[in-house]
């Protein structure tokens, strides 16, 4: 039915054979013509999960169903419905890209649809490169046809591990425009990344993973205001042993074994409660050398968050 979710994601779990658990019983549901972020760090398991999805790893367990195929079962079918961009650059180096691009399409039993692929072609800048050998293309171009391959045959989910590692700007540019056309035709795309920034730019909902764990899932505005925190420090001229009472509206904290005078505030927010801040600290005869302010780095909002959640 038009209303249920596109994909599916029930109690996965992954343990490599030797290795680490990489995914501990995720469940995620993913809406038809949304565009998701998986944000994680690096090890956070955002390629395994994306990999179980496309049937190139198998889960130790959980179910999985795309457009309502199971995919473990029912492999071809939920399959040909996901198309997925890989981080890595492996591609045929001595087809044309005319001649990969069709395969690809004819592999999910789809005709060799020419005003499509041309279309495809055209829409990733790649048509006048069409009899190219792909090993004579640039990084970037050889990028675009891993795109056109995973289009290829019309599938109605994609997939973008990490879009933007080692993309140049103008390539980010045409990819975030695809990827808003892609979304007005209908498609349902997936991406991972493990900047906040490309979270922000793209996404309608974005999901938190760390160490295999997938900690909330929100609206972007949501989430972005959750990470939206940034820190005041001050230098102060002479260090402190105890917060003043009349600072605890602010709830600052030293760091620096006192040296520094911590501020964490809300920079989505209407009000930063700084202007007030510095104007008690003023009032109170506190004297600071240096001010700084920072985002609070992605290391520390997941450090947060898995604190929170405890
Ligand atoms: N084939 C494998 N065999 C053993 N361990 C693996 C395998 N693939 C991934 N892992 C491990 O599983 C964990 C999750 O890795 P995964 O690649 O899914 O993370 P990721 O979030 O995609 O990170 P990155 O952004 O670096 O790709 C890591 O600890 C990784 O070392």
């Amino acid at each position: 039915m038009a209303n249920d979710p596109i994909l599916s994601i029930r109690g996965v779990s992954k343990t490599y054979a030797n290795g680490p658990t990489a995914l501990e019983a995720v469940d995620l549901d993913i809406q038809r013509g949304e565009i998701f972020a998986l944000l994680g760090p690096n090890g956070a398991g955002k390629t395994t999960l994306i990999s179980i999805v496309c049937g190139i790893v198998v889960p130790s367990t959980g179910s999985i169903t795309v457009d309502g195929h199971d995919a473990l079962n029912d492999y071809k079918q939920a399959r040909r419905r996901v198309g997925l961009v890989p981080q890595e650059l492996s591609t045929d180096a001595f087809e044309s890209v005319l001649a990969t691009v069709t395969f690809s399409r004819r592999l999910f039993g789809r005709s060799g649809h020419s005003a499509y692929i041309e279309e495809l072609l055209r829409d990733l800048s790649l048509w006048d490169k069409r009899h190219a050998k792909i090993m004579t293309l640039s990084g970037g171009m050889k990028r675009r046809v891993l795109i056109a391959k995973a289009l290829a045959h019309e599938p109605d989910l994609l997939f973008l591990d990490e879009p933007s590692a080692g993309v140049d700007v103008a390539l980010r540019r045409d990819m975030w425009k695809l990827v808003h056309r892609l979304r007005d035709r209908g498609v349902t795309i997936i991406l991972t990344t493990h900047y906040i920034e490309e979270a922000e730019e793209m996404a309608d909902r974005v999901g938190v993973i760390a160490k295999g764990k997938l900690l909330l899932v929100d609206d972007k505005a949501a989430l972005m205001k959750k990470l939206g925190k940034r820190e005041l420090d001050l230098t102060l001229v002479e260090p402190m042993t105890a917060i003043p009472a009349e600072l605890e509206e602010w709830a600052p904290t030293l760091e620096n074994e006192g040296h520094t005078l911590r501020y964490v505030f809300d920079a989505t927010g209407e009000r930063t409660g700084i202007p007030s801040f510095l104007r008690r600290m003023q009032e109170l005869g506190i004297a600071f050398k240096d001010l700084e302010t920072s985002k609070s780095s992605l290391e520390d909002i997941f450090v947060g968050l898995v604190e929170e959640k405890r």
